[in-house]
């Protein structure tokens, strides 16, 4: 007890410097968006029209894999937490991917909507589903997120979900250039990036509260920083490696 006291008591180190509030923190969280995968040559070609439709499917096809590591990474995130209380709020992720059918109410989800993005840019189901597309650095990218959330603590794992915080720009992005460069894309493909706008913002409360009300010491919360370029550089690890195997144009 009394060791304890003096602990407590304990001025922090002349080295530490002191914690950000939580509107600074939040600051520095999203001035990462810097090297969000928004500004990769790959992603700039996509949604400025440039690119030719065997890229737009390359991605599409390539990008299936993050989609179906997404709902497995969340259940990791599951796994790991204790508090009914966020898991409770957490599960949605899965259901927005997976879909559900509960008491009349039915949603195909957003791996069936990427299937049917695939579809409207002239891809087979089956390509898609069987992964042969799938460049391996992308693969390696994608399983570090997954493993990640399987062994880090589960609010390190919430934390590197917060790349969703740029997700909406890049999904308004792509609804109000697509439809202008790639007329031959079939509108209603775009239905999946209509979803997550809104689905991204409401995870993006719930991922930000829990990563500021968790990171309070200057140290966690650098650490916080850390975990997030992580993630960020997994994404644009996975434009390097789409932009390797089917060219950038200029
Ligand atoms: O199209 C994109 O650029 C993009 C990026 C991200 C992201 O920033 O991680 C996600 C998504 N889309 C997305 O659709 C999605 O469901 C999603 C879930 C997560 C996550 O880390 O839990 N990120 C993202």
């Amino acid at each position: 007890m009394h060791a304890d006291r003096i602990q407590d008591a304990a001025p922090s180190t002349p080295h530490e410097a002191p914690a950000w509030d939580r509107a600074a923190f939040e600051a520095q969280l999203r001035a990462r968006g810097r090297s969000y995968h928004i500004h990769h040559p790959f992603n700039v070609m996509l949604n400025s029209g440039q690119a030719q439709p065997a890229q737009i499917r390359g991605w599409v096809a390539n990008r299936f894999y993050y989609q179906i590591a997404i709902p497995i990474k969340d259940a990791a995130v599951l796994s790991n937490c204790p508090d009914p209380a966020v898991r409770r709020g957490w599960v949605q992720r899965i259901l927005d991917h997976d879909g559900f059918e509960l008491g009349g109410l039915r949603d195909a989800g957003g791996l069936e909507a990427w299937l049917r993005l695939a579809e409207a840019v002239g891809l087979e189901r089956a390509e898609v589903l069987d992964l042969r597309h799938v460049v391996p650095a992308v693969r390696f990218a994608v399983d570090a997120y997954v493993n990640f959330a399987r062994r880090a603590p589960w609010q390190e794992a919430v934390c590197s979900s917060l790349t969703e915080l740029f997700a909406p720009e890049i999904h308004r992005q792509r609804l109000a250039s697509w439809p202008a460069h790639y007329g031959w894309i079939e509108p209603a493909g775009l239905d999946y990036f209509r979803n997550r706008v809104g689905q991204a913002r409401r995870d993006v409360e719930q991922g930000l509260a829990i990563t500021l009300d968790h990171f309070t010491t200057r140290a966690q919360q650098e650490r916080a920083l850390e975990v997030l370029q992580f993630k960020l550089d997994i994404l644009w690890a996975m434009n390097d490696a789409m932009a390797m195997r089917y060219g950038v144009t200029p």
